[in-house]
């Protein structure tokens, strides 16, 4: 029997971590699922805890994204195919894989699937996302298209790592960074640490990083010695943060990347901006916000927005095949998956001081 199958024999309990309306998170054991024709089943090795992952548990939602029902949480992944589907053509058992999570309908019919902008597909199922399940479990079915190879250089903790590094390059990518563009980040939480290495190797000089938390920006300091950091306190006044930022950068930013979706950091990442700069706001948040109306419109200021990302797994492989992007140091948490529930609560205590948590399996 390969090492590959050997699994289902030594682990045969399908152990899932689960939220519900109620809000109560908790393990559970599923059946292991047979792959369809197209699909390969993946033995999950290591999948990284999301904010989202902690909203819809403690929330119950994000914006119209409501948990109506038993769901598995998890998007962040990389495994090893266990087994495939009849037609499946790309992957065999034993192969590494990162498993990228939002799955288009790509019907030729579907303006953004046929137009490559697959993240606003309609009908996309991304899993972790009500109502779908996620990839928090230790065996889970994946399409063959969906599905990237894992370089044997890269650990399986690295491979999971490309999903939020995914959406800091896509954010990167429609801000339209350049090479020694000055830029501020707005929170050093793992999405504004991963914008962070990112736009460090794509060059922008200076960057100033903000956050509340003094063991985020000191995070961002050993990441990236040259980041200038900005401590956010409680109830700071946006347009006096916005100084703040203004004073570390040098200068009135012309681009500013938010990760935290928070208003106040919001409004200061505008009170800091020059005449048509762009904010590019990546964090989600609050359904209804305020802004800051006619500073926005009488310094011509773009507002824009992320959402999710597209075609950025294959960027996001050699980024850090090349050694161009470190995301290792990103990881402070590991717990076993039938630790699932100790690892939800690291990631969400302040307390704990964690950066990344990641769930593992052997
Ligand atoms: N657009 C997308 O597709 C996408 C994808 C993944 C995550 N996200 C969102 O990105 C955001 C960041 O994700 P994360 O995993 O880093 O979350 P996180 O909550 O771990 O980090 C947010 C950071 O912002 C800091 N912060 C809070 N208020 C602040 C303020 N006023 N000024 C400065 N810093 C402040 C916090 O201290 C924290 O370190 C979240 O809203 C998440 O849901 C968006
Ligand atoms: O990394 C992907 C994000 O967590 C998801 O888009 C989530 O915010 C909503 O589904
Ligand atoms: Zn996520
Ligand atoms: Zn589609």
């Amino acid at each position: 029997m390969s090492s590959a199958t050997e699994i289902l024999e030594r682990k045969p309990q399908n152990v899932a971590v689960q939220t519900n309306p109620a809000h109560d998170l908790h393990l559970i054991e599923l059946d292991v699922p047979e792959p369809g024709p197209t699909e390969c089943l993946i033995h999950v090795r290591a999948t990284g805890i999301c904010g989202s992952d902690v909203h819809f548990w403690k929330h119950g939602r994000i914006g119209d994204m409501v948990v109506c029902g038993e769901n598995g949480l998890g998007h962040e992944s990389a495994g090893v195919v266990i087994k495939t589907g009849k037609d499946v053509t790309r992957f065999k058992a034993g192969d590494r894989v990162a498993l990228e999570c939002g799955i288009p309908c790509s019907k030729p019919t579907c303006y953004y699937c046929r137009t490559g902008r697959y993240n606003a597909c309609p009908e996309v199922v991304f899993f972790s996302t009500p109502p779908y399940h996620g990839t928090l479990r230790r065996y889970h079915v994946h399409p063959e298209a969906w599905l990237h190879t894992l370089p044997d250089s890269l650990s399986f903790e690295e491979g999971s790592l490309l999903e939020p590094l995914s959406v800091a390059l896509a954010g990167i990518d429609r801000s339209n960074l350049r090479l020694g563009q000055p830029l501020v980040i707005c929170g050093a939480g793992p999405i504004g640490l991963v914008t962070l290495l990112a736009a460090h190797a794509a060059g922008a000089a200076p960057i100033v990083i903000t956050d509340l938390d003094e063991n985020r920006l000191a995070t961002a300091k050993k990441l990236v010695p040259r980041v200038r950091t900005v401590r956010v306190e409680r109830g700071d006044e946006a347009k006096v943060l916005g100084e703040k930022m203004v004073a570390a950068l040098g200068e009135e930013a012309r681009l500013v990347l938010e990760c935290t979706g928070v208003e106040s950091s919001i409004h200061a990442a505008i009170y800091a901006s020059a005449f048509g700069a762009s904010v590019f706001v990546i964090g989600v948040g609050k359904d209804f916000q305020n802004i800051p109306f006619m500073h926005l419109s009488s310094k011509e200021i773009d507002l824009r927005f992320q959402y999710r990302y597209h075609d950025t797994y294959p960027k996001a492989i050699s980024l850090v095949t090349e050694g161009l992007i470190d995301l290792k140091p990103l990881v402070t948490h590991r717990f076993k998956l039938e630790g699932g529930i100790q690892a939800f609560a690291a990631a969400s205590n302040p307390a704990a001081k964690a950066i990344k948590v990641q769930i593992l399996d052997e």
